[in-house]
């Protein structure tokens, strides 16, 4: 998934200060236009009447007017939001509850999972963090809310669709997810995906650890791994998705970045004003004209790499993701899909498939340089598993039994970093449920913080530590119930047995060939986060030297 917070949210929130600035003063200060309204209104009611009577005091004093409107307005707020809401029994900041502005700030801060956290700290395990919607602290809500499609995706998703066509990852809708899903999972099972695995080496981590050997290492020069694992993971996925890698790692630039970076503002704006996506998306070119205009040239790149893969015909024989996403056929109504939805899912695939693998191997790089003697375990198991430093070792060959320091790694730094750390938002069906032991009304928007399941002493002693060994102890299986970074239930990661296999293979193919150092150790690398998290600053820099 592509991070949507950071400089982008800034412009969309001082886009839309401005808009307002440039229209709201002028109209409230030019009273002949409510002078005009307000006659207008006059003239459509019958003379001597009371509602007469209101039109002409209003256009008498129009200040007065919008006075009493605001007030009526704040009473409808406290009213509705506060005093008679089926959630005023939850506690929350009062802001919160009044307006989803509260949550828009949040956003904008990229703090939004710290903020949570400690809001649960002061308020307890129910928040409510906008009119409408709760976070969840308690491990036990996790199943009732995410191992059925009872309680849907909300609306804040309709955010992920191109050109009106839902994907796999946006839909909201149960019975159309289902129906994707049952066409896709088959192909991204462990033994399918093993047709990608030529791919996710040749393009993706070969290609940058030879670039390294030839470009960075033993110089002094600064590597910002945070960057070359983005462009590794874009490189993959260009390649699986659209049949052709965007060369991220040699020329470290391709406007599809661009296009899909300038659309944040956008995402940004529709995911905390969900009802912005029942607009037309051209009529929400004030947010971002950028936004609006990079996103159609996306859609056109998809568009042109699925002309260019049909017109070879069956003169290509890939496994890729495109060749899963043309072929898959539904098993029980024989339907494929159409060519919007093909397009739409591809891009589903960058969305969900690029920031968060990359996020994930940052984050471990920086845990393994903060942990010296992990890293030199770590080290000593890849020497054994891979003796040939220049070879390629497959999936295979790395499996939790040749190498499970390496697996315990990976799954201590997506706990401690966990790259979705907000709560997936999801809708609780009509008629209301009981989550863990609280009445929530139907149609309240809920989620769990897999931040704060990650974070619970009570399932992971000493949470706040990078403990792999954690994973190689007699208590892992307990705690691989709550181990959340793919989520749970039906709508879990579809991509996850992808995602395993480019981690796997990059960080023991990166870590066997170099040894590293962060550039500037008196650094801290924070999380910045919206949705999804990133390395803040956007940064992991480090010194690479070659292993023998
Ligand atoms: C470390 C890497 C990854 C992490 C941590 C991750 C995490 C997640 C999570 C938490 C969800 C659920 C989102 C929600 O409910 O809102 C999700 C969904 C999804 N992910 Fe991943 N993901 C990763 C990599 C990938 C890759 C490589 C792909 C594809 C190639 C992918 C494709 C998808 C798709 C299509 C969905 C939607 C599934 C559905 O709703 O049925 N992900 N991912």
């Amino acid at each position: 998934m592509r991070s949507i917070y950071g400089p982008s949210f800034n412009r969309a929130i001082s886009h839309y200060k401005r808009l307002h600035n440039a229209v709201l003063p002028t109209s409230v200060r030019n009273m002949q236009y409510v002078n005009d309204i307000t006659s207008y209104i006059g003239s459509l009611v019958p003379e001597g009447g009371a509602i007469e009577q209101v039109a002409k005091s209003i256009k008498d004093h129009p200040l007065q007017a919008a006075s009493i409107g605001v007030i009526a307005y704040a009473t409808y707020l406290i009213g509705d939001h506060l005093i008679w809401s089926p959630l005023r029994n939850i506690p929350g900041p009062t802001v919160a509850k009044l307006s989803r502005f509260y949550m828009a700030n949040m956003r904008k801060s990229g703090k939004e999972y710290k903020i949570i956290e400690d809001l649960h700290r002061q308020y307890g395990r129910f928040v409510r963090i906008g009119p409408n919607t709760v976070s969840i602290s308690d491990r036990n809500a996790l199943k009732e809310i995410y191992s059925t499609q009872h309680y849907r995706k909300s609306d804040f998703y309709n955010t992920f669709t191109f050109k009106g066509a839902p994907n796999i990852f946006s839909t909201t809708d149960p019975a159309y997810h289902n129906k994707i899903r049952r066409i896709m999972s088959p192909s991204f099972s462990v033994s399918n995906i093993s047709g990608m695995e030529g791919y996710i080496l040749d393009s993706g981590v070969i290609a940058l650890v030879d670039k390294f050997d030839k470009e960075f290492a033993d110089k002094p020069v600064e590597v910002n791994m945070y960057e070359e694992w983005h462009y590794m993971a874009f490189d993959i996925i260009g390649e699986l998705a659209f049949g052709q890698s965007f060369g991220l790692i040699q020329k470290g630039y391709h406007p599809f970045t661009k296009w899909l970076g300038t659309g944040r503002a956008l995402v940004a704006a529709k995911s905390t004003f969900p009802i912005l996506n029942h607009f037309p998306e051209w009529s929400l070119f004030w947010i971002s004209p950028k936004g609006v205009s990079n996103r159609r040239k996306l859609f056109k790149f998809a568009e042109d790499a699925y002309a260019a893969r049909r017109s070879l015909g069956d003169k290509i024989d890939r496994r890729d993701l495109m060749a899963l996403v043309i072929s898959s056929v539904d098993p029980e109504t024989g339907e494929r899909f159409t060519y919007e939805e093909q397009i739409a899912e591809s891009l589903a695939f960058v969305i969900a498939g690029t920031d968060t693998t990359s996020n994930t191997l940052t984050n471990t790089i920086y845990l393994l340089c903060e942990h010296p003697d992990i890293l030199a375990r770590l080290q000593e198991e890849l020497d054994r598993v891979m003796p040939d430093r220049n070879a390629a070792t497959s999936y295979k060959q790395l499996g939790k039994e040749n190498a499970p320091l390496l697996w315990a790694v990976l799954m201590e730094s997506m706990r401690v970093r966990t790259v979705l750390p907000s709560g997936l938002p999801r809708i609780v069906p009509k008629g209301g449920r009981v989550i863990a032991g609280q009445f929530i009304p139907g149609g309240t928007e809920v989620s769990v913080n897999p931040h704060l399941i990650h974070y619970d002493p009570d399932i992971f002693p000493e949470p706040e530590k990078f403990l792999p060994d954690r994973w190689l102890s007699e208590e892992a299986n307990e705690m691989a119930k709550f181990h959340i970074p793919f989520s749970i239930g039906p709508r879990m990661c579809i991509g996850k047995n992808i995602a395993w296999m480019e981690a796997t293979l990059a960080l023991a193919h990166f870590v066997r060939r170099f040894d590293f150092k962060l550039a500037h150790p008196e650094k801290h690398i924070d999380i910045a986060h919206f949705f999804l998290s990133r390395p803040n600053p956007p940064e992991c820099n480090v010194f690479l030297t070659t292993r023998p």
